[in-house]
């Protein structure tokens, strides 16, 4: 493929102590590994496993309940691996310089998508719809589900989820979009398309993306379910476990687990797995995940949905990845050596990530930073009367504390002020 379409380009990036805070981190360098920058003085460092090991041994259960325990830090943790050591903190705020905030950095976005066309691919769980203990309850807003609904008629949208896709798709129920199931194992076009690929005519567009329909699994689905009743079997005396099928993958969750119970459980999910060297095991937040070992991740799928797209080899075109976890650092590297479209990680903390830029869990008292992105968005000072409605709107989700809708409706604000000089319709803003 070819490069010109860089968002990535090669200059190496400013040491951290030498950029102010809010200076331009907009491209920053493609990485050989994870982001550095990580908190890790005096042993903060919270690192953990993306594919754990399945051999015998108490040395590796150890190792995986490290692994679990830093999986997802809880907030106070978090901040109390920090608090006392002022050079760990110091490396937190170095994070943010190296992964600013998507929303404070909203202008230079705007300005790097200029002439080009946005792909949104959107993680589900931690993404569009907060953490919650019991999984079968994570629900997202009416505000989200209408904001990814606007987005998503001005941009090709697709949601990409460890969770089975009928799963994802009961919880999202917007048919205009693309789903990418089980890790990106399972992948169905929108029965509902819009216009946003490279065919002709709507229903060109219509029957293409229709006829989108890719497992490269499939072949799994026997073993997977045969390890999902083991799984259950063997680990239903572990109080709090959850077992989740996901169709072409396994989720264990611990959430509800008590630490104490998290090695045996492990030794449990081990003791399973020996039988299946087909299988391997990840991990997301609190989540242990089994899945098969072919070479697919939500990487592979971004890519096969860019291809399916008609944008394989585009320079005109920015995928903008959003996303909480582990698995979706998978997508955040694909962007990254691709060198085109950005990453942005969602969490409140530091972490590990190829993601360019972040956001943070909601927070109230951002609305005038929020005034200011409409303002560098427009460009055009004579718009903002035109838009005031809309601005209202986008104050009204920063108050609630819905960040994501509000990084939505930016988006949708952006295309329609740039297109038609008019504000989308007020709808777009959930109310
Ligand atoms: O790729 P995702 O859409 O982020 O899916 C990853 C896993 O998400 C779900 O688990 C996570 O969210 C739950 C609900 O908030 C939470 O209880 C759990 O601790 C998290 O790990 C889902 O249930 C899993 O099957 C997905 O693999």
């Amino acid at each position: 493929m070819t490069k010109q379409s860089v968002v990535v380009p090669e200059t190496p990036m400013i040491a951290p102590a030498a950029v102010p805070t809010g200076a331009s981190q907009l491209f920053p360098p493609p990485r050989s590994g994870c982001g550095g920058g990580v908190p890790n003085a005096a042993g903060a460092k919270k690192k953990y496993m993306g594919h754990l090991e399945v051999g015998a041994g108490g040395g590796r259960i150890n190792a995986w309940v490290d692994s679990m325990r830093a999986s997802s830090p809880t907030h106070a943790r978090a901040a109390a691996a920090l608090a006392p050591f002022p050079a760990a903190a110091d490396e937190a705020d170095a994070w943010t310089r190296k992964h600013p905030s998507a929303l404070k950095m909203f202008d230079e976005i705007v300005r790097a998508s200029k002439g080009k066309q946005i792909a949104m691919f959107l993680d589900y769980d931690g993404t569009l719809s907060p953490i919650v203990d019991e999984p079968d309850k994570a629900y997202m807003s009416e505000a989200m589900r209408a904001a990814v609904k606007g987005v998503a008629s001005y941009f090709p949208t697709a949601i990409v989820s460890g969770r089975c896709r009928d799963k994802v798709y009961n919880f999202v129920q917007l048919a205009e979009l693309y789903y990418a199931g089980s890790h990106g194992m399972d992948i169905k076009g929108p029965t509902n398309a819009r216009r946003h690929n490279r065919a002709n005519t709507k229903t060109k567009a219509n029957a293409k993306a229709q006829s989108v329909l890719f497992q490269p699994a499939s072949e799994f689905l026997p073993m997977i379910d045969e390890v999902y009743k083991a799984l259950i079997e063997k680990t239903k005396a572990i109080e709090g476990s959850k077992v989740e099928n996901n169709k072409f993958c396994v989720s264990v969750h611990f959430r509800r687990v008590d630490e104490k119970k998290w090695s045996a459980l492990a030794e449990e999910v081990r003791s399973v797995m020996k039988d299946f060297p087909k299988l391997r095991l990840t991990q997301g937040r609190k989540v242990l995940e089994i899945r098969p070992t072919i070479k697919w991740d939500k990487g592979k799928a971004l890519e096969f949905l860019l291809e399916s797209l008609g944008f394989a080899d585009c320079n005109d075109i920015l995928p903008v990845y959003i996303g909480d976890d582990r698995t979706d650092e998978d997508a955040f590297k694909v962007l990254r050596d691709r060198g085109q479209g950005l990453g942005i990680l969602v969490s409140e903390y530091p972490k590990e990530t190829n993601a360019s830029y972040s956001l943070r869990e909601p927070k109230e008292a951002r609305t005038a930073t929020c005034y200011a992105i409409l303002a560098a968005v427009s460009g055009m000072e004579e718009q903002l009367q035109l838009f005031e409605g809309a601005c209202k709107g986008v104050s009204e989700l920063h108050r609630r504390g819905e960040e994501w809708p509000l990084v939505l409706c930016i988006f949708s604000v952006y295309f329609s002020l740039g297109k038609t000089n008019k504000v989308g319709p007020p709808h777009f803003f959930g109310f």
